[in-house]
């Protein structure tokens, strides 16, 4: 493996892992990157952000840094949102992330907020140890890099591929290469690919339903390959995440917002779940469930989409605001962390991660770094869209034992080794009201510019606003471009 001069791996060697050779890296050019407020102002305006998600954290940083009066208010105990690491559930020296996963080193606007809190680079390659797969009634251990006999109807050409070499042959060499030019993706040919789901893409391109179920079962951006655009897939996952190493942060992924966080402690108010906001013109009046009142010139909103369906606007959103808010979706997402004594695939020699077309979905394996082996380890189950629709509503008990029942084919020994559950739906999460947006075909051509678009004194932030959808930098550009929108008016 090429060790880069900030260690970790380089961008060649995580390419050539995954098995994409030859590409030329991917996709050239750069993502372009967000602005920081340069100036500070002349004319203070006092205001409100909504959500101490990534999105109202970088609204509110940049605006206060900009000179500019801050107050935010946020639902939970906590900033961060859909990035959260999980701490006190676990033995000592376990730790593991609800939500985000993953960073990239493409993620410019990430980077140099990491870069100023000093905070640790820990690469997210994938494991050198053999990872384990339950398709189709078939469970193998693949070493990296072993060939092995898909069990799904594939071409023979397919078969040779594999799933990284289906998604490099279907995906990577067919799409425009300019997906990570932004001024790319109003236009065509990029545009026209928001017009396909990622299934008809692949079966354009000559995907048989084999391969396209077997990477449906493998690739986490294809969970759901019916209902994601093709244009936000093109961008988000291979413009975007998968342009440069990915990576996580040492000690937790939350460690990025609660540093944010801190610069900003006096100005943040936990527990404060908005419920109403009134734009008088002359002010903005936003009231909590508390019965609290906050006064401003202006209000970024910055709450997760769904989340939007509750709030009371006055006046009301505009038809075509409502519209974007109603119409694109959300992917559900859940991870059931099931705690065990011992990692019982750690003591075969296997990494635990999984890939199954179960109702478990994909295995996470978590391990103490330290002793692994005479120490508790926690196995996940990651579950995206029906999957993840399919434990709602049911008790903890019936889901570990759904879980546990599956995981065990995959893994035996985990329902000897199993003690409790911790479970993390993001779609009965009343401050989330689902995962993150997922735009199905058409959505961004006939909503994105629709959330985005301020409306009196309110500006929207979020993920769901940036063409870089359900990503972490998504998340912190769409922030500082609400930012930019209220202090160059
Ligand atoms: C399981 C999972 C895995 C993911 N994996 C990755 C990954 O690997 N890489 C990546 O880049 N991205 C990943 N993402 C996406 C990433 O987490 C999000 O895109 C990003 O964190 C969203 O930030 P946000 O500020 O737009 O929204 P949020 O983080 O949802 O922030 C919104 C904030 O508003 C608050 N709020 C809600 N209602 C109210 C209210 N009424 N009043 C006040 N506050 C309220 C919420 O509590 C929250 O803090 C993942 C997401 C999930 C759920
Ligand atoms: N961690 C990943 O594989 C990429 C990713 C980006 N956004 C996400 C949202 C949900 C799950 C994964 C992702």
């Amino acid at each position: 493996m090429e060790i880069s001069e900030t260690g970790g791996i380089t961008r060649k060697a995580f390419l050539e892992q995954l098995g994409f050779f030859g590409t030329g890296l991917l996709f050239a050019g750069s993502l372009g990157a967000a602005e920081f407020l340069s100036t500070r102002t002349k004319s203070p305006k006092k205001i409100i952000v909504l959500g101490a998600g990534l999105a109202g954290l970088a609204a509110g940083w940049n605006l206060k840094e900009a000179g500019h009066d801050v107050v935010i208010l946020e639902a939970r105990d906590r900033p961060g949102g859909k990035v959260s690491t999980l701490r006190e559930p676990f033995a000592a020296g376990l730790i593991a992330e609800e939500g985000a996963a993953a960073f990239s080193n493409s993620y410019t606007t990430a980077l140099k907020f990491i870069d100023r809190y000093g905070l640790e680079k820990v690469p997210w390659a994938l494991p050198e140890k053999p990872v384990t797969y339950f398709l189709n009634g078939k469970r193998f251990d693949v070493k990296p890099g072993e060939k092995v006999t898909w069990p799904y109807e594939l071409t023979s050409e397919e078969q040779e591929l594999g799933p990284f070499g289906i998604v490099q042959k279907y995906i990577i060499n067919t799409l425009p290469k300019d997906i990570r030019n932004p001024s790319a993706w109003n236009e065509s040919p990029l545009l026209h690919l928001d017009q396909e789901s990622l299934e008809s893409y692949l079966q354009e391109q000559g995907a048989s339903p084999g391969a396209i179920q077997l990477i449906k079962n493998t690739q986490w951006f294809a969970a759901v390959p019916g209902e994601t655009s093709a244009l936000a897939m093109a961008v988000s996952d291979f413009g975007l995440f998968m342009g440069d190493v990915p990576f996580t942060l040492k000690g937790g992924n939350d460690l990025l917002p609660r540093e944010m966080a801190k610069e900003m402690q006096d100005d943040i108010h936990y527990e404060m779940p908005v419920e109403t906001i009134r734009d008088l013109g002359s002010e903005v009046v936003v009231k909590s469930r508390q019965g609290k009142e906050f006064k401003g010139d202006k209000v970024i909103v910055a709450l997760p989409l769904k989340v939007l369906q509750k709030i009371n606007f006055s006046p009301a959103l505009s038809r075509e605001k409502s519209a974007a808010i109603n119409e694109v979706q959300v992917l559900d997402l859940a991870r059931v962390f099931l705690k065990l004594k011992e990692p019982v695939w750690f003591q075969k020699g296997l990494s635990g991660q999984a890939f199954t077309d179960l109702p478990i979905a994909q295995l996470n394996a978590y391990e103490n770094p330290e002793t692994p082996l005479s120490n508790p380890a926690i196995l996940e189950s990651f579950l995206a869209g029906e999957a993840a629709r399919n434990i709602g509503g049911r008790s903890k008990d019936e889901i570990a034992e759904m879980i546990l029942t599956h995981a065990e084919k995959v893994h035996p020994g985990v329902k000897n080794n199993f003690t409790e559950a911790y479970i993390k739906n993001w779609v009965t999460d009343e401050y989330s009201l689902g995962g993150p947006s997922w735009p199905g075909p058409g959505t961004i051509t006939s909503h994105l510019v629709n959330l985005q678009v301020p409306q009196g004194n309110l500006h929207f932030a979020g993920e769901h606003t940036s063409i870089l959808r359900s990503t972490m930098e998504g998340a912190l550009r769409s922030g500082m471009r609400a930012a930019k929108e209220i202090h160059e008016a």
